[in-house]
């Protein structure tokens, strides 16, 4: 199953793999053609009715590859609306083929006629909400009509992740959707047919700019709406804490804060006047700590534990007595990780080991990377937590599904790269799922990284890629 937010992400990395969207439509129309023979005789009556964009172009294509059938095309919209390049090329290519076209500019012009097949290509996944016009009027002549009716994708006006409709919607009897199956379609009746178009599994194993899709922001928000995070660390190290609080604030974050010793909190404070800094008594944590930490973590959305903190066994019983109680969402990394596998929490645990980490936490790794994918998703599922593990390809599993992300270069064993990535998964799981966030995260922290490869090779610092979060995270695809 796969949500269309999700295909919407993979479409896009698709594209990035080298296999661009105009070569999945000819796939996709294909397809229709192939579901088209199994339902209708040579010869009989196929209307196909498209809609302005890709949905309605993959019935374009299939117009093409229906020779033995009397088809006819009615296009609701006229061509210059068509919104994308690919639909209207294939449009094109009907009118310089002398194709059978119907342009139905409103709803008092359609006319669906008595075909033996109807194919409803008008919404496919890029749309919710009710049906406009001429769309609803077509949904209804196609409900009220004696042909089989044949959904593109998704019926249209059906959200193809709920399978509900917003008004009225087509009742389709068989629908031919793509790459996989849409959570929305088992609760219609119909017969689903899933086509193969040739998207690599890379594009869903592998991390690419299609992730950073589900960044996009609503314009209407406000304050805290993208994250309020708290970093729990320092101790023997000062700019870890800091350098992870900056990278949720590059991320996205709206506010971030750091819990620290007290002498650390002042060197924090004088990193960045962005930060909102509390101090504890002493020069590290202790279990005496936690129930202000966790008062404190109450109100935050997540909180980053680890970076800077040391293992000293106080600390540690203070990690553990904190995610005993604790029922949010954190990001575990460096030496508070060992302590995960003893805890029984209720949170939602992102840990964020490196290699030598995970075995210390009792993982196993492995030098071939597919090994290693195996073994951290056991792992995962045994801890019942998400695990994002770092390398030249980083592996991120929450037990069931498996991401690979590929971007960074040898320059970030530089020290500092890890709490900048901790940092930037903690913002991103203010406003992601726990697997998303942690896959999004490695993939901006890898190309921040290569961004500051690009002027400093070896020689770039964990600051560097600070600067380059924003980039890192911005979609090229708007
Ligand atoms: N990997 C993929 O995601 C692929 C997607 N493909 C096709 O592309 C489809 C998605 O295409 P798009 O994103 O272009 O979106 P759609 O084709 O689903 O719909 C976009 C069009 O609908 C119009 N519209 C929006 N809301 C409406 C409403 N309430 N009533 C009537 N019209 C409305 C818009 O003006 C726009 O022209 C998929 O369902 C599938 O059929 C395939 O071409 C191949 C690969
Ligand atoms: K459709």
């Amino acid at each position: 199953m796969i949500t269309s937010r999700r295909m919407a992400a993979v479409d896009v990395n698709a594209e990035s793999l080298g296999v661009p969207r105009k070569q999945l439509m000819e796939s996709s129309g294909n397809a229709v053609a192939r579901v088209c023979r199994d339902l209708a005789d040579p010869g009989s009556s196929v209307a196909i009715v498209a809609g302005r964009g890709n949905n309605g172009g993959d019935a374009l294509v299939a117009a093409r590859f229906l020779k033995e059938y009397d088809v006819t095309v009615h296009l609701l919209g006229r061509p210059e609306t068509i919104s994308t390049d690919i639909a209207r090329e294939n449009w094109d290519a009907l009118v310089a083929s002398e194709a059978d076209l119907r342009t139905v500019s409103d709803s008092s012009t359609f006319d669906l006629g008595d075909p033996d097949l109807v194919v409803d290509a008008m919404l496919g996944t890029g749309v919710t909400g009710a049906l406009r016009e001429p769309e609803a009027t077509a949904a209804k002549a196609f409900n009220d009509s004696s042909a089989t009716v044949l959904a593109v994708d998704v019926p249209s006006g059906v959200d193809a992740d709920t399978g509900e409709a917003a008004g009225v919607a087509v009742d389709a009897d068989h629908v031919v959707t793509f790459h996989d199956d849409k959570p929305g379609l088992g609760s219609l009746g119909c017969d689903v047919t899933v086509a193969d178009i040739g998207i690599p599994a890379a594009a869903e194993l592998f991390t690419g700019p299609g992730d950073l899709l589900s960044l996009r922001r609503d314009p209407q928000s406000h304050k805290g709406d993208h994250g309020d995070v708290l970093v729990i660390g320092g101790g023997p190290y000062t700019g870890a804490p800091a350098l992870a609080a900056q990278a949720a604030l590059r991320a996205g974050s709206d506010l971030a804060r750091v819990a620290c010793p007290g002498h650390v909190a002042r060197e924090v404070q004088g990193y960045s006047e962005n930060l909102i800094v509390r101090g504890f008594e002493g020069d590290h944590l202790e279990p005496d700590h936690v129930p202000a930490l966790l008062d404190f973590a109450a109100d935050r959305d997540v909180v980053v534990f680890g970076p800077g903190l040391g293992d000293a066994d106080e600390s540690l019983a203070a990690v553990r007595e904190f995610l005993d109680a604790y029922d949010g969402t954190a990001v575990v990394d460096a030496d508070a990780l060992q302590v995960v596998p003893d805890v029984d929490t209720e949170a939602t645990l992102i840990c964020t080991p490196h290699q030598g980490e995970l075995q210390k936490m009792g993982g196993e790794t492995d030098a071939d990377w597919e090994t290693r994918a195996d073994l951290v998703q056991e792992f995962a599922a045994d801890l019942g937590h998400v695990l994002l593990v770092k390398g030249a390809y980083d592996v991120v599993s929450d037990g069931d599904e498996v991401r690979i992300n590929r971007t960074g270069n040898p320059g970030m064993t530089v020290g500092g790269t890890g709490d900048v990535l901790a940092g930037a998964t903690g913002a991103l799981a203010s406003v992601l799922p726990p697997l998303d966030a942690a896959a999004v995260a490695a993939y901006a922290n890898g190309r921040a990284g290569d961004f500051a490869a690009d002027e400093f090779d070896g020689g770039l610092v964990a600051t560097d890629l600070l600067e380059r979060l924003p980039a890192a995270l911005r979609s090229d695809d708007e």
